[in-house]
């Protein structure tokens, strides 16, 4: 089975989702990763050079390519996978979507710093941090709550996370 975390930029869908791959010993991926390897660019030199509708062509590519492997997997989605291309079908069909339900302030602190800002192009130039990411939030809850499954804040990690799965009968594997 393939498990895909989605959620907001900073809800910790590479940071879990490693540590959910290692927990169940299949592969990790990372959507972001393998789009940058793909272009060849990082995610802020796509945004400037080809801008956002380039790049949510390429992770929607990437991410039909991907869901179509064979095998289980945790797979980390970018912040904002699951909002275009109806690649929210595509996760909800070929895999359990897990959305990691963060609260804005926890996001806010940390993403407020400028090593965090600087690799996520569309807070890089979005203005406040904070309120950038309560309108963002806002227009994507719609496709978040979607997801199968849901981990708040507190819950969003490895045992938490593990024990939920177990309990719904799904084996990452
Ligand atoms: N449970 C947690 N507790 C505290 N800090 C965390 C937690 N999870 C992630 N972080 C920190 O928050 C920041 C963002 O985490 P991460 O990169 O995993 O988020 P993301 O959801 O993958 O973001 P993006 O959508 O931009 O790729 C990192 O500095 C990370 O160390
Ligand atoms: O929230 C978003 O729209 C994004 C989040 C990142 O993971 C990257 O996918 C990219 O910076 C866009
Ligand atoms: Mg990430």
């Amino acid at each position: 089975m393939k498990l895909f975390l989605i959620g907001m930029p900073g809800s910790g869908k590479t940071t879990l989702g490693r540590e959910l791959a290692a927990h169940f010993g299949v592969p990790f991926l990372d959507l972001d990763a393998e789009i940058v390897a793909r272009a060849g660019q990082v995610i802020s030199a796509i945004f400037l050079q080809h801008g956002e509708a380039h790049f949510r062509q390429l992770e929607a590519d990437t991410l039909r390519d991907i869901s179509a492997q064979p095998g289980p997997m945790v797979l980390a989605t970018g912040g904002g996978t699951p909002c275009f291309h109806d690649n929210l079908t595509v996760l909800n069909a070929t895999g359990v979507t897990l959305w990691l339900d963060v609260p804005v302030p926890v996001l806010t602190a940390r993403l407020a710093v400028a090593a965090e800002k600087k690799s996520r192009p569309l807070l890089a130039t979005s203005g406040p941090t904070e309120k950038w990411l309560r309108e963002t939030l806002s227009t994507r809850t719609q496709f978040y709550q979607q997801a199968q499954l849901r981990c708040a804040a507190d819950a969003c990690n490895t045992e938490a996370v593990a024990a939920q799965l177990a309990a719904a009968g799904i084996a990452v594997s």
